[in-house]
C-alpha cells in the first residue's frame, strides 16, 4: 500500500475556549480522493488550514508529503494546490493573465500552453480573456481550480469546490478530480456538504461532528458498519424466481430473502456476490442481474450525525 501523503496524528486545535478539532487521526494515501464531511463549524476548514501551515496545531502532528507545514510552509505550498471556498483574483486582470501571474510567482517558464489547457479543462476557455472582476462566483471557483493546478501539484486540497457551480459545471469538476487521480495519481482532499457529489467522487470519506472524526471509510464500509455488517443484494433471474428464492434462502450467509417486483432481495452477511452467483448458476438458473444495494451517503451521514447528538 502506498505511503500516506497526508498524515495527521492526535491533532487538536483550540481557538481560546473553542476546540475546533479534537484528537484527530487521519491518513490519506497517494492517489486517493478523500472527502471531509460535516456540518458548519465541525472543524473541516481548521483541519485544512493546519495542513497548509496557515494554522498551527495546539497539539499533535501533521505531515504533508513528509513535511511539517507549520515549519516548512513554503515547501508544502510548492507541492500542494489549495482552492479555498472563496477564491480571490486580481479583478482587472483577465483569467489568463491571473494564471500567468501565478505561473511567474511559482517560477514556471513557458506556461502558456498549460494555462490554455487548464482553462479549457475547467470550462473557461471561452472566457479566458475576460477580466476576472466580471466573473460569477462559480466561474471564480473554476478559475481557482485551474490556478491551483498551474504548478502541477501532487496534492490538491479543495474547500467546498463545487458550492457555487451549476450542475453541468459540477459534472465537469468531478470528472476533472477523477482524471487527476486516475491519470496523475494525484492525492485529493476535499471538504463538502454536498453528499451526493462526495459519494460520486471520493474513495473514502470522514464524517466530522463537533471537532471529532466519528467515522472513516468508503461509503460501502460505513453503510455496512451501520447495518451491522449486513448487505442487501438485488438478484434477477430468468424464469422461476420462486425456485431461485428457495435456493438463495438455503445458502450460508443469506439471512433473509424478499421479493421486489421482478427482483429478489437477499439480506447477506458481508459481500456474498461471488458465492450467490456460483450457487444460482450451479443450480441451473440464468442470472440476469446481481447488484449490491448501496446506501446513500446522506442516510449514513444523518445516522452518524444523530448518534453523536
Ligand atoms: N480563527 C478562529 N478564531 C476562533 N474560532 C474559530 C476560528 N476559526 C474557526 N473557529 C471555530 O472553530 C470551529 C470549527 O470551525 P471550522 O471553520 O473549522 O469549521 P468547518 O467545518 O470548516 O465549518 P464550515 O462548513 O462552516 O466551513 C467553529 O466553532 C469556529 O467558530
Amino acid at each position: 500500500m502506498d505511503a500516506a501523503v497526508i498524515s495527521i496524528e492526535g491533532l487538536t486545535k483550540r481557538y481560546g475556549q473553542v476546540e475546533a478539532v479534537r484528537e484527530l487521526h487521519l491518513e490519506v494515501r497517494r492517489g486517493e480522493v478523500f472527502g471531509l464531511l460535516g456540518p458548519n463549524g465541525a472543524g473541516k476548514t481548521t483541519t485544512i488550514l493546519t495542513l497548509l501551515g496557515l494554522a498551527e496545531p495546539t497539539s499533535g502532528t501533521v505531515r504533508v508529503l513528509g513535511l511539517d507545514p507549520a515549519r516548512e510552509a513554503a515547501k508544502v505550498k510548492r507541492q500542494v494546490g489549495y482552492v479555498p471556498d472563496a477564491v480571490g483574483f486580481y479583478p482587472n486582470l483577465t483569467a489568463r493573465q491571473n494564471l500567468r501571474y501565478t505561473a511567474r510567482l511559482n517560477g514556471i517558464a513557458d506556461a502558456e500552453d498549460r494555462i490554455a489547457r487548464l482553462l479549457e479543462q475547467v470550462g473557461l476557455g471561452h472566457a479566458a480573456d475576460r477580466r476576472a472582476g466580471t466573473y460569477s462566483r462559480g466561474m471564480l471557483q473554476r478559475l481557482g481550480i485551474a490556478d491551483a493546478l498551474v504548478k502541477s501539484p501532487s496534492v490538491m486540497i479543495l474547500d467546498e469546490p463545487t458550492i457555487a457551480i451549476d450542475p453541468d459545471g459540477v459534472r465537469q469538476v468531478l470528472a476533472l478530480i477523477r482524471e487527476l487521480r486516475d491519470q496523475h495519481q494525484m492525492t485529493v482532499l476535499l471538504s463538502s456538504h454536498l453528499l451526493y457529489q462526495v459519494q460520486e467522487v471520493c474513495d473514502r470519506v470522514g464524517i466530522f461532528v463537533r471537532g471529532r472524526l466519528v467515522a472513516v471509510g468508503s461509503v460501502e464500509e460505513l453503510a455496512a458498519r451501520l447495518a451491522g455488517g449486513r448487505t442487501v443484494l438485488e438478484v434477477g433471474v430468468a424464469g422461476d424466481a420462486g425456485a431461485a428464492a428457495r435456493r438463495l434462502a438455503e445458502l450460508d450467509g443469506v439471512r433473509d430473502v424478499d421479493r421486489e417486483g421482478d427482483l429478489l432481495l437477499a439480506v447477506c452477511e458481508g459481500d456474498s456476490r461471488g458465492h450467490i452467483a456460483g450457487a444460482l448458476t450451479g443450480a441451473g438458473h440464468t442470472l440476469l442481474h446481481l447488484r449490491q444495494r448501496s446506501s446513500h451517503l446522506d442516510e449514513i451521514y444523518h445516522r452518524y450525525f444523530h448518534e453523536q447528538n
